[in-house]
């Protein structure tokens, strides 16, 4: 990262309790003499034109509020830094706002990384002219128009049939979005740098009903079987990004834009917030800080004590 001369702020407009954050981390970042951009009300396109001139952001909200700046922020290769004050917070870096002061310390230190996540494409074309386009940090999904609508969805992996869906909806989804809706519907988890696109259906009935991961630069193309069939959505994000006639098609392709995140953790910190994250209940028992290296070692240090005629 850039040395930070300028930063975006960006809080949660539907959450009021992350305006005097944003406005505290605003005034710590102008003590130190860097300047900055505040946005309480804003959506991917009102911060576009000055994201572009910081070296970071810092979100403040939960993960929704993280893709919304990731998306923004992507384009520009503008890491950011979240602060979580949502309920889960799976992709902020900072568990409270209480934790800011002591993260910008680091930042400023250079005592971080960078962590580069895939984002996905999708496309949608009508009479072969394109209709809609977003990138997505998470996932695509594609489904009914209402709750208990099933679809027959055709879906092509790089340029050529491979089956038919009939479901709820068909989740596209990142690594990053393999423990969002994919995760809930059964579908694997993928660590956050690789490079593959995930799909998984939601209730499939008599048809396809395993995850595929594709190989890395692989396509999805989705397409309605049902000539006749009319209401379907497709949904970027969780966010409603239009509806799709019968005729329309989708392809989802791996972005020419990455999200990045600035990470304070180790670099090993996936796995471990998966637990503490979604796996609340289950403790470490004080096995936090111990390496499998430390277990091997001990036993060979034990082991090598041991009297051999005893
Ligand atoms: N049944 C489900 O689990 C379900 C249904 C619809 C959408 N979603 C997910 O919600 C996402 C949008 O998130 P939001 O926060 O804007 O909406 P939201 O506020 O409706 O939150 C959905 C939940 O999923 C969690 N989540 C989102 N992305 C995650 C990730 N990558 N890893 C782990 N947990 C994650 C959120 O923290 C939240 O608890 C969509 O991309 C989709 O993946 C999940
Ligand atoms: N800038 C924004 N403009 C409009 N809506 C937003 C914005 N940021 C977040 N939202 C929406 O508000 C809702 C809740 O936000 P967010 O996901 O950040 O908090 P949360 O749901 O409490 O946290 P988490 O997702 O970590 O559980 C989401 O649907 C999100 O898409």
């Amino acid at each position: 990262m850039q040395e930070l001369k300028k930063v975006g702020i960006l809080a949660h407009p539907k959450r009021k309790a992350t305006f005097p954050v944003a406005q505290r981390i605003e005034s710590s970042l102008q003590k130190r003499g860097i300047k900055t951009c505040l946005y309480e009300q804003w959506d991917e396109t009102d911060v576009s034109d000055d994201i572009r001139y910081v070296q970071m952001a810092v979100a403040i909200g939960g993960d929704g509020t993280m893709f919304r700046a990731a998306r923004a922020c992507a384009p520009h290769n503008v890491p950011v830094l979240g602060v979580n004050m949502g309920r889960l917070g799976f992709v902020t870096e900072i568990a409270r706002p209480d934790d800011w002061d002591a993260a910008l310390d680091r930042v400023l230190a250079g005592d971080y990384w960078i962590e580069s996540r895939m984002m996905i494409t999708a496309q949608v074309y009508q009479d072969g002219t394109l209709k809609m386009q977003s990138d997505a940090v998470n996932d695509v999904v594609i489904s009914g128009d209402g709750p208990g609508r099933m679809v027959q969805l055709d879906a092509y992996i790089d340029n050529h049939w491979t089956t038919t869906y009939n479901t709820d909806a068909i989740i596209i989804a990142t690594p990053t979005g393999s423990t969002a809706y994919a995760l809930a519907v059964g579908g694997p988890i993928l660590p956050p740098d690789l490079k593959n696109i995930l799909i998984v259906p939601t209730a499939p009935h008599l048809s396809m009903d395993r995850a595929i991961i594709l190989s890395e630069g692989s396509t999805v193309g989705v397409k309605s079987a049902d000539e006749n069939r009319n209401g379907m959505l497709i949904t970027v994000d969780g966010i409603q990004l239009g509806t799709l006639t019968s005729d329309d098609v989708v392809r989802i392709s791996a972005s020419e834009h990455s999200s990045s995140f600035v990470r304070l953790r180790s670099r090993s910190y996936f796995y471990r917030s998966l637990l503490d994250r979604l796996e609340p209940r289950i403790t470490s028992s004080g096995k936090r800080n111990v390496s499998l290296d430390n277990i091997i070692s001990m036993k060979q240090h034990t082991d090598g004590q041991r009297d051999p005629e005893a």
